[in-house]
């Protein structure tokens, strides 16, 4: 059984929220998450959370507070949630391995079809972006 933790980046720009839509696997084909993924052995959720930035959208990202707390995943994994940044505000991510990628105002979030867990945080994303 796969076990650990998921990161996940909410990357902000300019008041606006990044989120990607999944390809796969097929219950997950056209659903919202953010960017991230599995912390490999001997990596800290900072260095994972950039590794899987740089793949997944070509971009470097700089890495902030937590947002929200620890949620449950299928298979004894956690999802965990860290603010993010832009390294270059000017470089534009890339929807590397995704179908799409969105720049969300705080208007828009409750309107995508996210993963589960990911609804579970909006909360907590609606008050990054709020500021309350
Ligand atoms: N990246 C990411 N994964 C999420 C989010 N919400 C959520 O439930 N997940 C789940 C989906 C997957 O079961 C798991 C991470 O899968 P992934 O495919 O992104 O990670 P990975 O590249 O390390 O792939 P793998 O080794 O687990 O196959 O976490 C989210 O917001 N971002």
């Amino acid at each position: 059984m796969k076990s650990g933790v998921v990161v996940g980046a909410a990357i902000v720009r300019a008041g606006k929220l990044l989120a990607q839509q999944r390809a796969w696997p097929a219950d997950a084909d056209g659903k919202w998450e953010l960017p991230g993924g599995r912390v490999e052995a001997g990596e800290s959720d900072v260095d994972g959370l950039a590794r899987e930035c740089a793949e997944e959208l070509g971009v470097a990202v700089t890495v902030g507070a937590r947002v929200g707390a620890d949620v449950d995943l299928p298979g004894g994994k956690v999802l965990r949630i860290y603010a993010a940044g832009l390294a270059d505000d000017g470089e534009e991510p890339r929807a590397v391995e995704h179908r799409a990628l969105r720049w969300l105002d705080v208007s828009e979030l409750d309107g995508l079809d996210w993963l589960p867990a990911d609804r579970i945080l909006l909360p907590d994303l609606r008050a990054l972006l709020t500021g309350r």
